[in-house]
């Protein structure tokens, strides 16, 4: 993995340049404010930590080192991990490098499958996921030379050692954990000549009559790579790594966070969505009937999985590409024809629903990605938002490696209470404090006498 090194140095060092002009001439200007708004929701919005590995624009969608969806979603997973880690594209020697070194560090340690077997049957796949991960720390070589005190600044190549070693065990992990939780348990072994995606379709061991599986597992494994720095599994990582926690602590948190319903386990939940609606309403429901259905499930206060997104405003293209492989490659199927048309359907319901607060009301790439893994024959919902933390922990490596090549300090943002903020908006100024202090209505807790104390 020499070429990876030199070039993740390289972009280590050029970067670590352009941080210290901006620090040395701007440290203290402002780039914008903080509102009320941003300390109670979720910070949405708040530009406050700097990702070099992707960048997300409202409307035209994420960018992996300047290169948009329609230009990067052909690639292989192997040259995305490359482009996140460098900002470039490998060449041909760079690229056979990696996967060789992928190859070469393919095999999970023998002590997680006895691990994995002996959990409940019932547990979710995502949960196994993260403690095969967690399990595997024991590898750590930064954990190793951490403790024999290396200097700070070969943090980031040890980083980059336990990524390449978690990333190539990726394929034979998740795919074992198909087969433990949902067949016999049997494990299909890695095949030294077949790509990273191709070797995890062929040991999951689905019989597909579809040839175009592997092509279609390439492109998801693409396609939910990084999505910035503020998403909650990103962030979840980056705060972990930021510890100096090692990359398998740091992934398998960041895989606990894409684990929630409004993160990546909307995968699942929108082809359950869509089930449901076929349970309902039969398999070629009308597009009134489609309506009418979601206008109860939005009145019966629960979100349509799959729509809204806290940093898009367009419709996300991933979906898109998602959309234009299926017309290229899939047959229309049932579930594919109502994703269509809750395609035409959610936005305009969305847009107007209660007063138009819905930020964004077009489809985000969960909305399809289910339907598509379904038609290839993984019928098991629950293993969907697997496939889709095997992607993103590429990003989770790139981000994490590049920032401790940067020496990136600890993420500790300071907190606030009620009462703080009360006391400083009312010094703030006079009518602040009336007009907020009024609109602000918090829930009254009894006061014991130690509550009292303690404020
Ligand atoms: C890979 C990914 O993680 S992509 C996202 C996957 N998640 C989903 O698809 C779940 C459905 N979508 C959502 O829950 C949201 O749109 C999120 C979580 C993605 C973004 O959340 P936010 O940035 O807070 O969205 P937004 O500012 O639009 O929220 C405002 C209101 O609209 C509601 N809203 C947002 N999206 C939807 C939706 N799809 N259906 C119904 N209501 C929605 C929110 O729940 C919120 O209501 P509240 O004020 O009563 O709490
Ligand atoms: O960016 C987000 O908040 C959610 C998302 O689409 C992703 O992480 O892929």
């Amino acid at each position: 993995m020499k070429k990876l090194k030199e070039n993740v140095r390289l972009r280590i060092e050029t970067q670590g340049r352009e941080i210290a002009r901006i620090l040395e001439n701007y440290s203290d200007t402002e780039i914008g404010k903080v509102t009320v708004k941003h300390l109670m929701g979720g910070m949405r919005g708040l530009q406050a930590m700097v990702c070099n590995t992707s960048y997300v624009d409202p409307q035209k969608g994420l960018f992996v080192g300047g290169f948009d969806v329609p230009a990067f979603s052909g690639k292989t997973p192997e040259e995305i991990l490359y482009l996140l880690c460098t900002g470039v594209f490998p060449k041909k020697d760079a690229l056979t490098e990696l996967r060789d070194e992928l190859a070469k560090r393919h095999e999970v340690p023998r002590h997680v499958w006895p691990l994995l077997r002996n959990l409940p049957k019932d547990t979710h796949p995502m949960t196994m996921l993260s403690m095969g991960i967690l399990a595997m720390d024991s590898q750590s070589v930064f954990k190793q030379k951490y403790s024999e005190g290396i200097p700070k600044k070969e943090h980031w190549e040890y980083t980059l050692e336990d990524s390449l070693n978690l990333i190539a065990k990726l394929p034979e992990l998740a795919a074992g954990i198909y087969r433990i939780r949902f067949f016999d348990g049997e494990l299909i072994s890695y095949a030294p000549s077949l790509d990273w995606a191709e070797n995890l379709v062929h040991m999951l061991g689905i019989e597909t009559a579809d040839s175009s599986f592997a092509d279609f597992m390439r492109l998801y494994l693409v396609l939910h790579c990084d999505h910035e720095g503020g998403n909650v599994s990103a962030f979840t990582a980056r705060v972990v790594n930021s510890a100096l926690s090692n990359i398998y602590y740091a992934a398998s948190a960041g895989l606990n966070g894409l684990a929630g319903p409004l993160h990546g386990l909307a995968n699942q939940e929108c082809l359950r969505f869509i089930q449901r609606i076929h349970d309902q309403l039969g398999k070629s429901p009308g597009k009134e009937e489609i309506r009418s259905y979601v206008l109860k499930t939005l009145d019966s206060g629960n979100v349509i999985p799959g729509y809204g997104h806290a940093v898009l405003r367009a419709t996300d293209p991933r979906f898109t590409a998602f959309l234009k492989f299926s017309g290229k490659y899939c047959d229309t199927t049932p579930y594919l024809q109502t994703v269509k048309d809750l395609y035409a359907v959610v936005p305009g319901l969305l847009k107007t629903y209660k007063g138009g607060k819905v930020a964004n009301p077009y489809p985000n790439v969960d909305a399809i990605s289910g339907t598509l893994l379904h038609y290839y024959g993984l019928e098991h919902f629950d293993y969907y938002t697997v496939l889709f933390g095997v992607s993103r922990i590429l990003g989770f490596c790139a981000q994490n490696t590049i920032a401790r090549g940067l020496n990136q300090p600890i993420i500790r943002p300071k907190s606030v209470t009620n009462k703080w903020l009360l006391d400083f908006l009312g010094k703030a100024s006079k009518d602040i404090k009336h007009q907020k202090t009024m609109s602000i209505k918090f829930p009254r807790k009894k006061q014991t006498r130690e509550s009292l104390k303690r404020e």
